[in-house]
């Protein structure tokens, strides 16, 4: 088990600078994920801690060792990746022990670890299979296995379920958890998938254009966002997000300027729930999607389209209605993004209005 820090790295590619001044520390023994839009430089990151790229500046530290310049294979870190790279003409006992063979481990000694590891991830059915007999969550398997002989410090797991179905995904996702448990080990995962980030990590690390936007246990960061990038980034339907000059009649006490307003589709309130105080819009319904017990609905007001989620029954599409926002329920953003958090509920507790006179 290990503590990682990154300091100050740094990342060019030729001229491009993909990363700057990027300071993280994962815990030891945590379910780090590392979640963001394409592009945004996790693999890099990842592959910077395992040694597979160089870093242009700062740190990286792996438990007390500065390990700047250590080979990948001195790191004590095993990777897991999308595609899984095993020797199809291996069987599956060959491949998950070539890596132990080859440090040269005795093999009573390889034996006892293949057969403890393999009943972990239920693979003992399997061991004389090759990788072409064996379905896709098996063949992730085989990889983790092949990573977990070597018994690391820290797993380091770059989109590893990407390439299975969504029920195999779903069921993976829940082994990997336990798996996590089992081994006490550090795990830093990185996925685009917000939903994969939150329903796995302990600790999610946002990322865009190389920089990091928040840190956080996943259920403060869809409730107490830092920004606007991680408020809309973290959640299905992302928060609804209005330009101030939209809204009318809204006065908040801050010293900061507002630039947004923000709200979740849970947090609208429609036909028996609405109140006379709160942000109150009107608009036409262009979709309902309903989830059984819940419905979505995609809204047309005249600042833009907002999502309304809610328990109540069905409303027809194309219906006129009016919905509004309890005023504890906004959230507040400076014009670059930022979040102001220090705002009192507003001082005439009535309906502020968005997007002009409603119809
Ligand atoms: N070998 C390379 N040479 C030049 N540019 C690169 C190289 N590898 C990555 N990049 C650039 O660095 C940036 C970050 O890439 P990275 O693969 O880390 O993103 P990512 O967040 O993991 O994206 P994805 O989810 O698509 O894998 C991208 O703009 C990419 O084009």
């Amino acid at each position: 088990m290990a503590k990682i820090v990154l300091k100050d790295i740094s990342k060019k590619y030729k001229d491009e600078t993909v990363i700057s001044g990027l300071n993280l520390t994962i815990q030891d023994g945590s379910f780090t994920v590392l979640v963001g839009p394409s592009g945004c430089g996790k693999s890099t990151t990842l592959r910077m801690i395992a040694g597979l790229e160089k870093e242009s500046g700062g740190e990286i530290w792996i438990g007390d060792q500065c390990v700047n310049g250590t080979q990948p294979g001195l790191r004590d870190v095993a990777m897991v990746f999308q595609n899984y790279a095993l020797y199809p003409t291996m069987t599956v006992c060959e491949n998950i022990e070539f890596g132990l063979k080859n440090r040269k481990v005795p093999k009573q000694e390889r034996d006892a670890l293949v057969r403890e590891i393999c009943e972990i991830v239920a693979l003992t059915p399997y061991l004389d299979k090759k990788p072409q007999q064996l379905s896709g969550g098996q063949r992730q398997r085989v990889a983790l296995a092949r990573a977990m002989v070597k018994k690391p410090q820290v797993f380091i797991l770059d989109e590893p379920l990407s390439n299975l179905d969504a029920k195999l995904r779903n069921q993976m996702r829940t082994e990997l958890i336990q798996l996590h448990r089992r081994l006490g080990t550090t795990f830093v995962y990185v996925t685009h998938d917000q939903v994969e980030a939150m329903s796995m990590g302990d600790e999610i690390v946002v990322m865009n254009k190389g920089v990091i936007q928040q840190i956080d246990a996943p259920m403060k960061l869809y409730n107490d966002p830092d920004n606007l990038f991680t408020a809309q980034f973290i959640g299905t339907p992302s928060m609804n997000v209005v330009d101030v000059q939209a809204v009318q009649g809204l006065h908040v006490d801050t010293s900061a300027k507002i630039g947004y307003v923000g709200f979740r589709a849970e947090h609208v309130l429609m036909g028996a729930e609405l109140r006379s105080e709160g942000l109150e819009l009107g608009g036409e319904i262009m979709t309902r999607e309903s989830l059984g017990a819940e419905n979505i609905y995609q809204i047309r007001s005249n600042a833009g389209v907002l999502f309304a989620k809610t328990f109540l029954s069905s409303l027809e599409t194309a219906e006129h209605t009016k919905v509004v926002v309890p005023y504890n329920r906004l959230y507040y953003f400076d014009p670059d993004g930022n979040r102001i958090r220090e705002t009192m509920i507003p001082r005439q507790r009535n309906l502020a209005v968005i997007g002009g006179a409603l119809k």
